[in-house]
Parts: C-alpha cells; structure tokens; sequence
C-alpha cells in the first residue's frame, strides 16, 4: 500500500557559509497524497530538481523534514530509501542486455533467479515491453520511447515506495511526448505508487497530473488540480504560468464595496471586479493588473462597450480555435485573444483596425508583483 510523501519546512542552500550561498528550497511544506501523481512545475532555476533529489537523498536538505508515512526519511541514506528515479537521459547501462537494465534493482537486492525473472517479466508487460523481452537486445537498439518504458520499468521492478520523474519525456519529439505522457499516468495508475513528476512544461504538468506545485524561487507558490490553477491562480505568477493571461495596467478607483473599481491606465475604461475574483488586497490609488484569459477577451471590426483599439499583429489557425494577436501599444507584448472556430470573424485580418473587449464576469484583479516569469 502506497504511503503519502510530506515536507516541513525544507531549506536547501547550496554553498552554505560561502561567499555566494544559493537559497534553492525555502521553507517548502505541502503534502503528496498517496497514490497520487504529482507534478512540480516552475522556470529553470526555481528548485525542482533540488526537491527531487533531495527527496531521492542525492542532495542534503539544510533544515526541515521529509516524511514518507510516518517515517521520517530526511537524514536516511539513499540506498535505503525505496525509491524508484527515472532521469531525463534514461541512463540505461548500453553494455547490458533489456533485460539486465531491468533486473539491475533486483541483483542488487540479491533477489533470487527465477523471482529476478517473474518481476522482470511483469513489469515488462506493464510498460508494454513484452515482444523486446523476448528479442532482447541492447538498450541502444530501442526508440526514445522504447528508452524511455526500459527506464520506467528499471524503476518500478523492485517496488519503490516512491517514483521521481526529473523531466522523463524531455528527449523525446512532440508526438511521442504526447503519447508517453498518456503511458506514463496509465502505469502509475495501474501500480498506485506515489510519484513526482518534474518538468517545467505546464502543458504536461497539466495533462499528467493529479495535482501541481508551482514554484518559483525555491518558494511554492501554489498547489492545485490543473483546473483550480488556471481557473483560480492566486497571483500574476501562476496565472501567467499556467496558460497565458493578459495583464492591463490599471489604478484602483474604490475599493470600500464588495467589488474593486479599476480603471486601465490611459483608456478611461472601468470595471467593478467582485472581491471574490480580486487576488489582491489593493486600496485606492493602488496599482493592479486586470488579468484577462485569451478566451475571456472580445474582438470586433467595430468598436465595443468599453474596448481597446488595436491592430491584429497575427492570425493563427489551430484547428478547432483561432488565436489573434492585437497590438494595443507597441512597447508592450501583443494582447491575446482565442476564439471557436464556429465564431470566426470573417471581417478581420491581419493588420486591420480592431477592438478589444472584455468578459466582464470573467476577468479578475491581481498584484502586480510576480508578473513577469
Ligand atoms: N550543486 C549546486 N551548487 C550550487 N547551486 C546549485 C546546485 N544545483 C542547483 N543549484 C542552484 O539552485 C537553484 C535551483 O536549481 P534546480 O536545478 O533545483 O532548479 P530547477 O528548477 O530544477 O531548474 P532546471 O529546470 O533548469 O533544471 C538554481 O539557482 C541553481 O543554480
């Protein structure tokens, strides 16, 4: 039975007492369930890896605790924690044998033969390696995919308690990243191992897991499912992390009503956001972003209610949706904007006049801080 994974106050600082520390991990403390799928997600640099290995024991945390179960593994050595890793290289031995990569856990164990050969066989199976089991040849011989399910099964054969992924799919293409990404939460589901996930793609992070962590800076910003994350980010950080999200520099009017009245700074545009979509705490005369989803913009040949002219930079067909990038001032990135295909705008096109519009329920107030990446 799988056991939940727990981090209380973990500091990792590289280089401590020296001349230029390295605040990897602050005070990092959340619970992974067991069972679950975890992803941590963040820029490079933000402390993922660090929090992988150190769980792994490969790294010494500086202070705090690391739990699995009751079991305090923090000060455990490596060898002795029970866990399974996969790394973004497979690093699999190219001088032994498919099968011999994956019994590798299991000689080491001194696990006897013909256990070595069941575990091996099953495990195999369940990565969908059967038939290169029975040719099995050299590692080098296989696909990135084919690779990448030798790693997995390598790691999964002595029953680790815990599974860490660093960044798994990083080497292979787009497509078959996409396919491994499916494969890889139907193993997990199937064993039920408590595994985390790195990657600094929030697309995979989204489509793999169970829920995720954001980090940036060695600090968690946010946990959630994917869709607590995009629907409710807790601040200009996560919202532009996860998915994009366009931001329009705006001055608190009132904020003594259950709604914050914001203008957008030079447009003379004011809206009323319910304090219950308002990820700020801002008073009067404060600076804020109104954050707005592509797909909770407007756009229109004709001016709107309260819009924004601009001019379409770019037009992008994407199957089922249509992206538009308006250039409202040219010192600023494009404003985003999605649309159904069923709603396409066969009056716009590339460098025409537009306007931009709000959702008005939809978009949201944040801090500005953290807004950029
Ligand atoms: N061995 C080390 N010695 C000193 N500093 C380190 C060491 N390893 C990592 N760091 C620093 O710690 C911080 C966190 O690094 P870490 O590799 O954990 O980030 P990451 O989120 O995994 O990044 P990436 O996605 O680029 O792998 C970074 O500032 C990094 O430069």
């Amino acid at each position: 039975m799988s056991n939940n994974v727990t981090y209380e106050n973990v500091n990792k600082i590289y280089g401590e007492g020296s001349k230029n520390p390295v605040h990897a991990l602050k005070d990092v403390s959340f619970t992974i369930n067991p069972g679950e799928l975890f992803c941590l997600l963040g820029p490079s640099g933000c402390g993922k890896t660090t929090l992988l290995r150190s769980t792994a024991g490969l790294e010494e945390i500086s202070s705090g605790k690391m739990y699995y179960g009751d079991v305090d593994i923090s000060t455990i050595p490596p060898y002795k924690r029970n866990i399974g890793m996969v790394f973004q290289s497979f690093a699999l031995y190219p001088h032994m044998s498919i099968f011999e990569n994956v019994a590798y856990g299991l000689r080491v164990r001194k696990v006897p033969n013909d256990e070595v050969k069941k575990k091996v066989t099953q495990v195999m199976e369940l990565v969908g390696l059967q038939e290169e089991l029975k040719r099995n040849p050299s590692p080098t011989a296989l696909s990135g995919g084919q690779q990448q399910r030798v790693a997995i099964a390598r790691a999964l054969v002595y029953d680790p308690d815990i599974l860490l992924l660093d960044e798994p799919l990083a080497n292979l293409d787009a497509k078959l990243r996409r396919y491994m990404r499916a494969e890889i939460r139907r193993i997990q589901k199937a064993t039920n191992i408590t595994t985390i996930f790195v990657t600094h793609d929030q697309e995979e992070a989204m489509a793999v897991g169970d829920r995720l962590a954001v980090l940036r800076k060695g600090i968690v910003e946010q946990i959630g499912t994917s869709d607590e994350l995009y629907n409710e980010p807790k601040n200009a950080f996560v919202a532009n992390f996860i998915g994009k999200m366009n931001f329009f520099e705006s001055t608190v009017i009132d904020s003594s009503k259950d709604s914050i009245d914001v203008e957008i700074k030079g447009k003379g545009i004011r809206f009323a956001i319910p304090k219950a979509k308002c990820r700020t705490q801002a008073k009067k005369g404060d600076s804020v972003l109104i954050g707005g989803r592509p797909e909770q913009l407007i756009v229109s040949a004709a001016p709107l209610n309260k819009c924004i002219e601009g001019n379409v930079h770019i037009i992008q067909h994407l199957g089922s949706f249509i992206r538009y990038e308006v250039t409202i001032d040219s010192s600023i990135s494009p404003v985003a904007l999605e649309i159904d295909m069923d709603s396409l705008q066969k009056d716009i096109h590339e460098g025409d006049r537009v306007y931009v519009g709000f959702k008005e329920d939809k978009i949201s107030l944040f801090s500005p801080e953290g807004r950029e990446l």
